[in-house]
């Protein structure tokens, strides 16, 4: 799947022109994460997905990021791929401009022109995805998203991914994907086969498949210190509830 998803990339980046800058001022990620903590929330606007297909019908993703927001939330993913998760640059340019949270881009960013967009239309952090690419090149293209004034959460599945990326450079902000790109099967016991090799410095994500807080609290105790959820807020009615029955009053 992942290839597949890289193939249509690529040809996007040849068709690829900048548009004009959007944003606002860039809020900090990794420092609003940090503040969550113990269990600072990443929660994803995400309409649709390969594995899941159409998550949510009734899709505003204004108004689902003030829902997380105001239940507690401490950042704001939003998917802007559009051929596998129907989602638009214009959602993330939307979501900047009418919530406080810093907003992260998730797609799949392989070029340095991608970078660039990320920060016209208003992300103030990016998904770098290790198994999409060489770690030479991941780094490239962290060190440009920095320079640009952006964080970058850097996502891996296999601990292999890891460690090759961790030879070259520890970044701030790492993510563990529980779900395998390729096979879409999703296991949180994948954040306790990472943790361990995280550097005490980095700040550690568990992302994907977390339902429940009784999920939350079982990659807490495997070392995550914040969390990305999309599906299971996605598919309430009561957006702002979910959050606050998710993090169950732990954070502010
Ligand atoms: O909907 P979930 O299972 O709560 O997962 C959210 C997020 O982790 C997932 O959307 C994701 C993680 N890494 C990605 C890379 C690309 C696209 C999507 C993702």
């Amino acid at each position: 799947m992942l290839s597949r998803i890289l193939e249509v990339k690529k040809e996007e980046i040849s068709r690829l022109t900048l548009p004009e800058e959007r944003g606002r001022e860039t809020v900090p990620f990794a420092e609003s994460l940090r503040k969550g903590v113990p269990s600072g929330l990443i929660a994803e606007v995400k309409k649709a997905s390969p594995s899941k297909g159409l998550i949510r019908e009734d899709f505003d993703p204004v108004a689902i990021a003030k829902a997380y927001e105001a239940g507690g939330a401490r950042a704001i993913s939003v998917l802007t791929d559009r051929s596998f998760f129907q989602g638009a640059h214009e959602y993330l340019t939307a979501v900047k401009q009418q919530v406080s949270l810093p907003v992260l881009r998730k797609d799949f960013i392989i070029d340095s022109l991608q970078v660039q967009e990320s920060k016209r239309i208003g992300a103030d952090a990016i998904l770098l995805i290790g198994e999409a690419m060489e770690a030479e090149q991941l780094k490239v293209l962290y060190d440009e998203a920095y320079s640009l004034g952006m964080e970058v959460l850097v996502e891996v599945h296999a601990l292999e991914t890891l460690k090759r990326i961790l030879d070259i450079f520890t970044p701030q902000v790492i993510g563990v994907n529980n779900r395998d790109l390729n096979t879409f099967e999703t296991s949180l016991e994948q954040t306790s086969v990472i943790a361990s090799h995280v550097p005490e410095e980095a700040l550690l994500v568990s992302e994907s498949g977390i339902y429940k807080n009784e999920d939350l609290l079982e990659v807490k105790r495997a070392g995550a210190e914040a969390v990305l959820v999309g599906e299971s807020l996605m598919r309430e009615t009561d957006v702002e509830a979910a959050v606050r029955r998710l993090l169950k009053g732990e954070t502010s």
